[in-house]
C-alpha cells in the first residue's frame, strides 16, 4: 500500500523565529491524519525545526543536497550532513533548482544515486513547462525527466522514492492543473513506471501533485485515484491553510 503524503516546501521563506512559530502552530493544530506530514524549511533551520517538532509526528525534510560525499563545493550540503542532524529525506529536482541553479537531468540523477547510497528517502520532482503543455508535448517531457532521473535505478531502490509531479506553469501562479489533468498525468506516470520497472513498483510508489494546491482545491485533487497527496508551496506557510490541506486527505 502506498503512503498518502502531504509535504510543505517552504523554499527560501521563514527565518528562525518564524520557523519556530509556524511549527508550534502546526503541532498545536494537527489532528489525527492518515497522511505522512512533512515540512522542508531552509537548511539553517533544520535542527531548530527538528527540536520544535520533537513530540510531533511531522517529519523534517531537506529541500536539496549535493551529490558529492564531501569536498570543495562552497555553499553546498552533503547527505552525511543531513543524516548527521537526523534528516533522512530530501527533495531532489525541484523546478526552481532546474531553472535557476542549472540542475540538469544528469546532475539530478547523480543526486538521486548519492541519496539512495546513503539510504535516504528521495522526493523526486519533475513536470513540464507551459510551452510543453501548449504544444502537447507534456507526456514526452515527463517521460524523459523520469527516464533520465530515475528509471535506471535498482528495483529495490524504489521503496525509497516518492514522486512529485509539479507542472511548472502551476507553481506559484495560482493556476492549478485541474483534478482531471493531474489524474491523467499521474496515471501516465504509473504506466511509464509499470513499463520501465514493473507493476508492483508502480502501484506502490506515492505520486504527489504540486502546483497551487490550496485549502479550496485540495480535496478535489486528492480525491483522484492516482494522486497520493501534495507538495505544497505557498499554502504551507500559513498554519491554518496547511492543516486544512492535510485534512483534505
Ligand atoms: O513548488 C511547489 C512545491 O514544491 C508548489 O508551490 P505553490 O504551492 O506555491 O504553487
Amino acid at each position: 500500500m502506498r503512503s498518502k503524503i502531504v509535504a510543505g516546501n517552504w523554499k527560501m521563506n521563514k527565518n528562525l523565529a518564524e520557523t519556530e512559530a509556524l511549527l508550534n502552530q502546526l503541532s498545536a493544530k494537527m489532528t489525527d491524519t492518515k497522511a505522512e506530514v512533512m515540512v522542508a524549511p531552509t537548511y539553517v533551520n533544520l535542527t531548530a525545526a527538528k527540536n520544535a517538532l520533537k513530540s510531533s509526528s511531522i517529519q523534517v525534510i531537506a529541500q536539496n543536497m549535493h551529490f558529492a560525499e564531501s569536498g570543495a563545493y562552497t555553499g553546498e550540503i552533503s547527505a552525511d550532513m543531513l543524516l548527521g542532524i537526523g534528516v533522512d529525506t530530501v527533495i531532489i529536482g525541484h523546478s526552481e533548482r532546474r531553472a535557476y541553479f542549472g540542475e540538469t537531468d544528469e546532475i539530478l540523477a547523480k543526486k538521486v544515486k548519492a541519496a539512495l547510497a546513503k539510504n535516504m528517502r528521495v522526493m523526486f520532482c519533475f513536470g513540464e513547462e507551459l510551452a510543453d503543455r501548449k504544444s502537447d508535448n507534456h507526456f514526452a517531457v515527463v517521460e524523459s525527466q523520469l527516464k533520465n532521473g530515475l528509471l535506471n535505478l535498482e528495483t529495490s531502490d524504489w521503496s525509497k522514492i516518492v514522486l512529485a509531479y509539479e507542472p511548472v506553469w502551476a507553481i506559484g501562479t495560482g493556476e492549478t492543473a485541474s483534478p482531471e489533468q493531474a489524474q491523467e498525468m499521474h496515471a501516465f506516470i504509473r504506466k511509464t513506471i509499470t513499463n520501465a520497472v514493473n507493476a508492483d513498483v508502480a502501484n506502490n510508489v506515492s505520486i504527489l501533485y504540486g502546483g497551487s494546491v490550496k485549502p479550496n482545491n485540495a480535496e478535489e485533487i486528492f480525491s483522484k485515484p492516482d494522486v497520493d497527496g501534495g507538495l505544497i508551496g505557498g499554502a504551507a506557510l500559513v498554519a491554518d491553510d496547511f492543516i486544512t490541506i492535510i485534512n483534505a486527505i
